[in-house]
């Protein structure tokens, strides 16, 4: 209802039209290496952790893992980013899951030790492998772990966080807010002593086609594609765009905005003039320079309040879910 009358009061645009498909293909020469690298290393793993961003549950999860690394191991699916997520609709996102075949479903907060999510991932592991044939490592003792995922979920946080709980160690796994970090099959690292418990690092792998817009548009806000591939001020404009669809307005104190509004060009140049960011640029008519508002930096702004959680907690497949919800009840 209150949908309803934003957008009669707003009128917000109803569907995001990218114009070039292409930019959301991203498949690196690494990514198909890394594959390639999972599959040679299977057979040394008892058990497959899949981390997946909590606030887009059910996009973006890579089809593929489930014929070439997933479908033949125990497997366990990580939601990771939880202080980002809203998680309203939890019971509904595991209904829809569990359908997909995932019964062994956590969250997790790799920023905070404590998360109670974090503690029965382990246990969950060892349990797990243990009801489990253990294909070609009957004799071993320790329990191994592939982490697989697409790129910058937390893969690599995770190997961290479980690591330094149970061994109060450092950072044995690279981590960086851009995606691709990782970008080959590491050695394997030790995360538990009792159980002996080693987590294998894997480079994040999309999907090489991205066939739902709007789907890789979900992926490219939540940095699992590199920012430059679609163009921060493409990115920007979904996240309006999401933003308004969904009765979210706290990014009008952060932009500098009296009022909702669905064009990104006042909402970046508002905020690009209220930060003080301004670009010099040759005038189009005369060869005078002239200052113009730096709306690239006014984008990357806006995103990066996003990704921090600055705009509130999302679900960003709330659509999604809410026609699977209906298909599963059916
Ligand atoms: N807010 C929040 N940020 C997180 C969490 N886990 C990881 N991050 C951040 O997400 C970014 C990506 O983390 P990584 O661990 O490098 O992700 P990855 O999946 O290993 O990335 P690739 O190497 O690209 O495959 C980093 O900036 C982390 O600090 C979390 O639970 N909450």
């Amino acid at each position: 209802m209150a949908q309803r009358v934003a957008n009669s009061l707003y009128n917000f645009r109803e569907t995001f039209r990218v114009v070039n498909k292409d930019v959301l293909r991203w498949f690196p020469g690494h990514m198909g290496k890394g594959l390639r690298q999972m599959q040679q290393r299977l057979k040394l793993v008892d058990c497959v952790i899949e981390v997946h961003d909590a606030r887009i549950p059910l996009s973006g999860r890579n089809p593929n893992f489930r014929h070439t690394v997933s479908g033949v191991k125990p497997h366990i699916l990580v939601l990771n980013k939880k202080d980002l997520s809203d998680l309203q609709m939890k019971s509904e996102v595991e209904a829809v899951l569990r359908k997909d075949g995932f019964n062994h479903i956590f969250y997790s907060n790799c920023k905070d030790s404590k998360c109670p999510g974090m503690k029965q991932i382990i246990p969950a592991v060892v349990k797990l492998v243990s009801s489990s044939e253990r294909y070609n490592r009957s004799e071993e003792k320790d329990f191994s772990v592939m982490v697989i995922g697409v790129p910058n979920v937390g893969k690599s946080s995770l190997i961290n966080a479980l690591r330094s709980k149970y061994l109060g160690k450092g950072k044995a796994a690279p981590v960086g807010a851009v995606a691709g970090i990782t970008r080959s099959v590491q050695n394997r690292i030790k995360v538990s002593d009792k159980p002996l418990v080693y987590l294998l690092d894997t480079p994040g792998i999309l999907t090489p086609n991205i066939s739902d817009t709007e789907m890789g548009l979900r992926l490219a806000l939540c940095a699992c594609l590199q920012d430059h591939l679609v163009g921060v001020e493409i990115i920007a404009d979904y996240l309006l765009y999401w933003l308004n669809k969904n009765n979210k307005f706290r990014y009008l104190e952060i932009m500098g905005l009296d009022e909702p509004t669905d064009d990104i060009g006042t909402v970046l140049t508002k905020c690009a003039v209220k930060l003080g960011k301004a670009q010099r640029r040759r005038d189009v008519v005369g060869s005078e320079y002239v200052w113009r508002p730096d709306l690239s930096a006014a984008a990357h702004y806006f995103i990066k309040a996003f990704r921090n959680g600055d705009l509130g907690r999302v679900m960003l497949d709330t659509q999604q879910l809410t026609s699977s919800v209906s298909l599963v009840g059916s």
